[in-house]
C-alpha cells in the first residue's frame, strides 16, 4: 500500500516553545487515521506541519511524497479547520463556489462536485440559504463539504464531529469510509471516542508525545482494557508514572 503521510522524529513548535516531540507516523492510502488527545495536546500543531502552514523545527514531513511544506500539494488536500471560516452573507453554495475556485476547480467541475460534496453532508436541500441562517451544526456541515469539494487525495479534518448529532455522525462515517475505499486517506482530530473507534489507526497524543499508536481493536488488545477511552486514561497514568520516575 502506498504512503500518503509520512513523519520522521518530528519536532514542532512556536518560538523556543517546544510543543511536539519525536513524532514518528506513517498513514497509507485508503486509510482512516484518527488523531486524539487532551486540549492543548498538540493535535492542531501537528496537523499544521503535515499541512505545510509550519516548517519543522526538527525532522521531516512527506505528503504524496513530497517533502513539506509545498505549496503545490496544497490542492490535493482538503481541509475543514476547527472553527468555521464562512462567509455569513453568502450563501452556502456561493461558498462553496468560492473556495472551490480558490483551488483551481473549473466551473464545470463544480456543477458536479456541489451537490456530491453537500449531498455527503445532507445540505442540498439548504444550499441556497444565507450561512448566517445556518445553525450550528449546518455550518460545521458546510465546513466539512467545502474540504471535499475539490475530492481531495488527502482529507484533513480538525474535530469535524462537533455540533454535529449522533444520526448524522454516523451517515458522515458512512461517507467517509466509503471516501477512504476509493483510496483517499483521511486524518482528523477527535475528542469524541465514538470517532476515535471508527478510526483505522489512532495516535493519541499527550503532553506533546505520542503516547499510544495502533488500530483500536491491537490497543485494546495490548493494554488490556475493554474500550478506546480505557487505553487513553491508562497510556495517560502510565506517562504520569514515567515521568515521575524520571
Ligand atoms: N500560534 C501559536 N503560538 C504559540 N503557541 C501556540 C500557537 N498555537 C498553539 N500554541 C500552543 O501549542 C500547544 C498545542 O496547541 P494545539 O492547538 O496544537 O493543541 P490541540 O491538541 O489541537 O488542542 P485543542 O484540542 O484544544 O484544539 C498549546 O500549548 C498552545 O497554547
Amino acid at each position: 500500500m502506498a504512503i500518503t503521510i509520512q513523519v520522521k522524529d518530528l519536532q514542532q513548535g512556536y518560538g523556543k516553545t517546544i510543543v511536539l516531540k519525536d513524532i514518528n507516523l506513517t498513514v497509507h492510502n485508503g486509510e482512516i487515521l484518527g488523531l486524539i488527545g487532551p486540549s492543548g495536546a498538540g493535535k492542531t500543531t501537528l496537523v499544521s506541519t503535515i499541512m505545510g502552514m509550519l516548517t519543522p523545527q526538527k525532522g521531516t514531513v512527506t505528503v504524496l511524497g513530497q517533502q513539506m511544506p509545498n505549496r503545490k500539494l496544497l490542492a490535493k488536500i482538503g481541509y475543514m479547520a476547527q472553527t468555521d471560516a464562512l462567509y455569513s452573507t453568502l450563501t452556502a453554495r456561493e461558498n462553496l463556489k468560492f473556495f472551490g475556485a480558490m483551488q483551481g476547480i473549473s466551473n464545470d467541475a463544480l456543477k458536479k462536485q456541489i451537490p456530491y460534496a453537500a449531498g455527503i453532508v445532507n445540505l442540498n436541500s439548504d444550499l441556497d440559504k444565507y450561512v448566517k441562517d445556518y445553525s450550528g451544526g449546518m455550518k460545521r456541515r458546510l465546513s466539512l463539504a467545502i474540504a471535499l469539494v475539490s475530492d481531495p487525495e488527502l482529507l484533513i479534518l480538525d474535530e469535524p464531529t462537533v455540533g454535529i448529532d449522533p444520526e448524522l455522525r454516523q451517515q458522515i462515517w458512512a461517507e467517509l469510509r466509503k471516501i477512504a475505499k476509493q483510496g483517499k486517506t483521511i486524518l482528523l482530530t477527535t475528542h469524541v471516542m465514538e470517532d476515535a473507534e471508527q478510526s483505522d489507526q489512532l495516535m493519541m497524543i499527550r503532553n506533546g508525545v505520542a503516547i499510544a499508536q495502533g488500530t483500536p481493536d491491537q490497543l485494546i488488545k495490548d493494554f488490556q482494557v475493554d474500550t478506546v477511552e480505557a487505553v487513553f486514561l491508562k497510556a495517560g497514568r502510565q506517562q504520569d508514572e514515567n515521568s515521575r520516575n524520571d
